[in-house]
């Protein structure tokens, strides 16, 4: 581990003080102990092991589906956030292999057994577009560690494979149809979940904000891309903003809940927000910039 300034958080002034250094080393070593301390004796953690799971977030998305059912044989399944791979991991055992699950990170991550995977950002307009026609079966993605091979960040990679694409009858067709019984291509997603959470500051607020806009993108994908009737999981960090998230959802589903899984620890402040039944003919404009 680095005790140098680059290890403290993005929220603390970079002080170069030795002194303060040294503290806050001894006061974050702590945290981590404990932190290790914690996830050792913890009923999640253990049993993550024990059922192959990747993390222990695979129980909150059990608990969630558990309740609300979103998950049906054969289903296509967009697990945004997805590394190290827990929820992609449910998410295949519960649409059994004639379905189709792809999760997408901005980290380097192999996706578990079955999965097809993006290292890429959500927050790109051309991570959505290529998120699309890969589920529409135009473009094959799952060769991983081609496209990762030379560029720990693929967005380059991305630009390139897009702009190929565009040149092609497939993208043409795709992009120019007006034919509402092309639903499959339009709306190629049965599901789109969200556990994207970027690293936290510790700032509360600056936290809740950040989770925000990640809500905000992945529903976006879910207003391009989830068919009709489709269902839509996204995990945020409390605060003053999340009531019109909620909102925003309502106007896209005809269902909205809130939902704290076991899993999830108490003293934690994200919860889960679950979208079923996505509306027909959702209006973006009016979900993001009409009054609340
Ligand atoms: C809590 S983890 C997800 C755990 C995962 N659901 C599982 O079951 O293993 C949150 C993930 O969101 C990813 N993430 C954060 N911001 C992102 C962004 N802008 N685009 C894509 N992924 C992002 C992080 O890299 C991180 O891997």
């Amino acid at each position: 581990m680095s005790w140098g300034p680059q290890a403290l958080p993005r929220c603390l002034p970079r002080y170069r003080c030795p002194v303060f250094v040294l503290r806050f080393a001894r006061h974050n070593s702590n945290a981590q102990n404990r932190w290790l301390a914690r996830q050792k004796n913890d009923h999640f953690t253990k049993a993550a092991k024990e059922q192959n799971f990747r993390s222990r977030a695979a129980f909150k998305l059990m608990d969630i589906d558990d309740k609300y059912r979103f998950f049906k044989k054969n289903q296509k399944v967009l697990d945004l956030g997805f590394a190290p791979g827990a929820w992609s991991q449910v998410a295949r055992n519960r649409i059994g292999t004639g379905g189709m699950v792809m999760g997408v990170d901005l980290l380097r991550c192999a996706p578990p057994k079955g999965v097809h995977s993006l290292q890429a950002n959500i927050l790109s307009k051309k991570t959505h577009e290529l998120i699309r026609l890969c589920f529409a079966r135009h473009v094959q993605l799952n060769k991983h560690d081609e496209l990762h091979k030379d560029h720990g960040y693929l967005q380059h990679m991305l630009e390139e494979e897009l702009n190929h694409l565009k040149e092609t009858e497939e993208y043409k067709e795709l992009y120019s149809q007006k034919d509402i019984s092309k639903d499959i291509e339009r709306y190629p997603v049965d599901v789109v979940l969200s556990d994207m959470m970027a690293n936290a500051t510790g700032v509360q607020s600056k936290d809740h904000y950040m989770s925000m806009d990640l809500c905000d993108a992945a529903l976006i994908v879910a207003i391009d891309l989830l068919k009709p009737g489709g269902s839509f999981t996204c995990k945020l960090y409390a605060g003053s903003e999340d009531r019109m998230l909620e909102n925003r959802l309502k106007k896209v589903f005809k269902q909205v809940d809130r939902f704290k899984p076991q899993a999830s620890r108490n003293e934690s402040r994200e919860l889960y927000l679950v979208g079923r039944n996505k509306k027909k003919d959702v209006d973006k404009l009016k979900v993001f910039l009409e009054d609340e």
